[in-house]
């Protein structure tokens, strides 16, 4: 395969997970090359060549943050033909899959959304593998163009460095941004108090609380930070506001996929599976022998949570003490 342009945005003073899963999807492919939007300290540079890239292109232009979306699919348009790409790999979260669906525009290319996986065939050119109708289709699907641009979901590989690291050469993009790209000015930005968790559309576990929880999210939390985990919710709590909105997982929420989803006091209504019924293990406790979530649940409790989970948290410690 030719080059793979992986996109990696602002990757501030360490490359995150989900770049690096992005680079060890592609470089199972073929030769990734890193197109970074922002600033490119040495640190992400070292973590680049140790994830196996020996080309970086960087541009860091104030257009990029300073308008919405455009420049950066422009951007990526220049890196892409630079080194004449046959695919650029995303992150699949909104704004990045909107990104992608602009570069297919600027690219003439196909996009594919929502991948799991991405399987590069001699004959049949780039195969991605994406989950349809709250995860209970897989459908594989073909790029005919003579480019790809793929969206990729956090949580389908481990992120692994390759076996032998060498510094990455940088050479800086200048990109002629157009009209266009300047159209949608971002007038201001204000940071999240950070709560110290992983986010939740990237975590590898998540703890959700639903209307079970009865306005206290207190077990819920305790349980997640004793995993590392992220918090997530139902609609039913969020509605309630015994939780911020972002939490929400489900068809109007977040879409979650990680190793482990541990689902408290939530019935499972097929708007909440959803978003999380791709999740590698599911862990249900409801008190409720009968609710639909025990379902599609790998390990399902039947209990009050308010019993269930203080037993947990006491048992993770006592192994770990
Ligand atoms: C267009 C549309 C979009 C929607 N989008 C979403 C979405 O994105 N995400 C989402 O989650 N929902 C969404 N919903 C709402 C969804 O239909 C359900 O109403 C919602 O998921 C219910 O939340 P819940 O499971 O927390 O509450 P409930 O359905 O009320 O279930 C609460 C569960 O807690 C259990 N329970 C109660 N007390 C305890 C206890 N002490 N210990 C253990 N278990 C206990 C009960 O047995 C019950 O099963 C959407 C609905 C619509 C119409």
């Amino acid at each position: 395969m030719r080059n793979i342009v992986v996109f990696i945005d602002q990757p501030g003073s360490a490359l995150g997970k989900a770049g690096k899963e992005l680079l060890t999807f592609a470089r199972g492919l073929g030769a990734p090359v890193a197109a970074v939007a922002g600033e490119l300290s040495e640190a992400v540079r070292a973590e680049l060549g140790e994830y196996g890239v020996a080309q970086v292109l960087n541009s860091n232009q104030a257009e990029l943050f300073e308008y919405s979306i455009v420049p950066k699919a422009e951007f990526l348009a220049v890196a892409a033909q630079r080194v004449d790409a046959q695919l650029v790999l995303t992150g699949n979260s909104a704004e990045h899959k909107e990104i992608a669906a602009r570069l297919a525009v600027l690219l003439d290319a196909g996009v594919i959304s929502d991948a799991v996986g991405v399987v590069a065939d001699a004959d049949a050119g780039i195969q991605v593998e994406k989950l349809v109708l709250a995860g209970s289709y897989t459908v594989s699907a073909s790029v005919r163009s003579a480019i790809g641009i793929v969206a990729l979901k956090a949580n389908g590989v481990e992120p692994e460095a390759a076996g032998s690291s060498s510094a990455a050469a940088v050479e800086t993009v200048e990109v002629p941004f157009s009209e266009l790209a300047l159209r949608a000015r971002i007038a201001s930005r204000q940071a999240r108090p950070a709560s110290g968790r992983p986010e939740l559309s990237e975590a590898r576990i998540v703890v959700a609380g639903g209307r079970g929880v009865d306005g206290d999210f207190g077990p819920v939390e305790e349980l997640a930070d004793l995993l590392g985990a992220a918090v997530g919710a139902s609609r039913a709590a969020t509605d309630a506001g015994w939780i911020d909105h972002s939490a929400q997982v489900g068809q109007t929420g977040k879409t979650v996929s990680p190793q482990l989803y541990i689902s408290v006091g939530i019935s499972g209504a097929i708007q909440q599976k959803a978003g999380m019924q791709t999740s590698k293990f599911i862990v249900a406790v409801n008190q409720d022998a009968e609710s639909p979530v025990f379902e599609i649940a790998d390990l399902g409790i039947v209990g009050d949570l308010f019993t269930v989970l203080p037993q947990a948290i006491e048992e993770i410690k006592r192994r770990r003490a």
